[in-house]
Formats: structure tokens, C-alpha cells, sequence
């Protein structure tokens, strides 16, 4: 199988902004593959790079060293204009269903406007459209009203049938459920298992919640301060995490019982010494 996308040793730098602020290095020699039809969880805290990683897939994050490869294109330093034909095939879905949807447009026509901007006719669009509902389950009818008469967890059907409009590769999944209230997460997460299923689609799948992205990831990548510090099967890194910070992430999640989680908390803080140890060296 040839794989879908090779990220080798990635930086990426931000420039500082404004005077004496120095450039920021968010991604630190970043490696991950995605195969043709799988999920790759991306995991760590808050400020880790996830998003970084995610952006710089798209071409929307400055990329500073290392390759990044789609299939036997290097896609790292696109002009725009290339970048805009590989829309096509890479696409993504944002964590807030509120503001990545255009309030002003109907559903049918956020839904047409990648479709019509291919050359496509109106007819065709609109049959392809009605399709695109039925495949994140909404209503014919969704086509001719406004996202604001959505819920949450609807509108976020509406931004996966607007990514999937154009028969993507890959999807990069920016914490896409993390907006939305536990059963209505697990509904969303089963429909980007079952549209996989059907389409045979990949996705980066970015998230913080550690029983997220083990309900639907095949692979798991742990990022700790702009590194991979652990990756492997989904299975493997969940239950038996070899990095202590990994370990400590695990510790992170809350648990039922005030007992253990208190028994967690001293854990977390020898972990925490030894996963600050591990990385630096
Ligand atoms: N445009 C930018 N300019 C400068 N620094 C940035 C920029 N975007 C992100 N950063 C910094 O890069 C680091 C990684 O941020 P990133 O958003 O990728 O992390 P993350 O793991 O996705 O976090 P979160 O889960 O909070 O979104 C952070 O320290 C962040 O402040």
C-alpha cells in the first residue's frame, strides 16, 4: 500500500510579533505516516502543536525544515494556487460548528459552493448535495434553511458533508467533537467511523480527550512540546503507554472514583518529574 502521507522531521517556527519578540519553534522535528483509509489520533495537552501539525498539512502554518509528502508529491511549501487545486483532496474539520459556517448562506448553497467552483452544473451540484445529507444523516428538507437553526451537533454534520463534498483523501480533524455534549459526541464520532467505512477516507484526528481518540483511531501519536515522544497502535498506546508523559496524560483523564483520582494526583507528580527528564534527554 503506498502511503497517503509521509511528515518527515517538520518545523515549524512562528515569527515573533512585534518588537524583540523572538520567533517561536512549535513543531521540532516532526515524523508521522497516515495510510490510505486509516485514523491517526494526535493526543498531548494544550499547546503541544497539535494544531500546528494540523495547519501545516493544510499549508497554513509556517514550515521551516523537514518534508511533508502526499502520496509522491512534496505539499511542505505549495504556492497557493497549488495548495487550492489539493483542496480536493485534503480537507478538514474545525472543532467550532458556530463560526466555520458561513451564517449568511443556506446549507444547500455552503454545501454546492465547493462542487459548483469545480465546473460542476447546478443540477448535478444540487442531486450531490442531497447525497452529501444523506450521508451525515440530515434531512432533504436542510437544504434551503440557515446553520443557526441547527444544533451543534447538526452543524457539525453540516462541516463534515461540506469536507467530504469533494471526495477527500484525508481529512485533518481538528478536535471535532470537543464542542459538543457527551452523547452527541459519541454519535459524531460514529458517523466519521461509518462515513471511513463507506468512503474509505483517512484522518489526522486531533484531540485532547484520551477516549476520543481511542474510539476511533487505529494509530495514536502522543506530541509533547512540539515532538512525537510516542506513537504506535491505537491499542498499545492507550493501555500500555512506554513515555511517562503519555503515562501522565492517562493520569490526566479524570476517573469516577475521588479515591483514585487522588491516588492519581501523586502519581501525576513523580511522573512528572520523570517525563520532564525524558525529554530533555
Ligand atoms: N500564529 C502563531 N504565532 C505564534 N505562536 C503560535 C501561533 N499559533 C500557535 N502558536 C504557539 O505554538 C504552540 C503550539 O500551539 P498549537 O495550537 O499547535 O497547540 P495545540 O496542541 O493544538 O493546543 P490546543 O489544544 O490548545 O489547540 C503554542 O505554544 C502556541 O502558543
Amino acid at each position: 500500500m503506498t502511503t497517503l502521507l509521509d511528515v518527515r522531521d517538520l518545523e515549524v517556527t512562528y515569527p515573533g510579533k512585534g518588537v524583540g519578540k523572538k520567533p517561536f519553534q512549535a513543531l521540532k522535528g516532526v515524523s508521522l505516516d497516515i495510510q490510505p483509509g486509516e485514523t491517526v489520533g494526535l493526543v498531548g495537552e494544550s499547546g503541544s502543536g497539535k494544531t500546528t501539525l494540523g495547519r501545516a498539512i493544510l499549508g497554513l502554518a509556517p514550515v521551516t525544515g523537514g518534508s511533508i509528502r502526499y502520496g509522491d508529491r512534496e505539499i511542505g511549501t505549495l504556492s497557493r494556487r497549488a495548495r487550492r487545486e489539493l483542496s480536493s483532496e485534503i480537507q478538514v474539520v474545525f472543532q467550532d460548528p458556530y463560526s466555520s459556517l458561513n451564517p449568511a448562506m443556506t446549507v444547500g448553497q455552503i454545501l454546492s459552493e465547493p462542487i459548483t467552483a469545480r465546473g460542476v452544473d447546478t443540477k448535478q451540484a444540487k442531486s450531490r448535495v442531497q447525497d452529501l445529507l444523506d450521508q451525515v444523516n440530515l434531512p432533504p428538507d436542510a437544504i434551503n434553511r440557515l446553520p443557526r437553526e441547527f444544533s451543534g451537533g447538526q452543524r457539525q454534520r453540516i462541516a463534515i458533508a461540506r469536507a467530504l463534498a469533494l471526495e477527500p483523501r484525508l481529512i485533518v480533524c481538528d478536535e471535532p467533537v470537543s464542542a459538543l455534549d457527551l452523547s452527541t459526541q459519541a454519535r459524531v464520532l460514529d458517523l466519521f467511523i461509518e462515513i471511513q467505512e463507506r468512503t474509505g477516507v483517512a484522518y489526522l484526528f486531533i484531540s485532547h480527550d484520551l477516549a476520543v481518540v481511542r474510539h476511533v483511531s487505529h494509530r495514536v501519536a502522543v506530541m509533547y512540546h512540539g515532538e512525537i515522544v510516542e506513537s504506535g497502535d491505537g491499542d498499545q498506546v492507550t493501555a500500555r503507554p512506554e513515555h511517562p508523559y503519555t503515562q501522565l496524560l492517562f493520569m490526566a483523564a479524570p476517573v469516577p472514583d475521588p479515591a483514585r483520582q487522588a491516588l492519581r494526583r501523586v502519581e501525576r507528580h513523580h511522573l512528572l518529574e520523570s517525563a520532564a527528564g525524558a525529554v530533555k534527554a
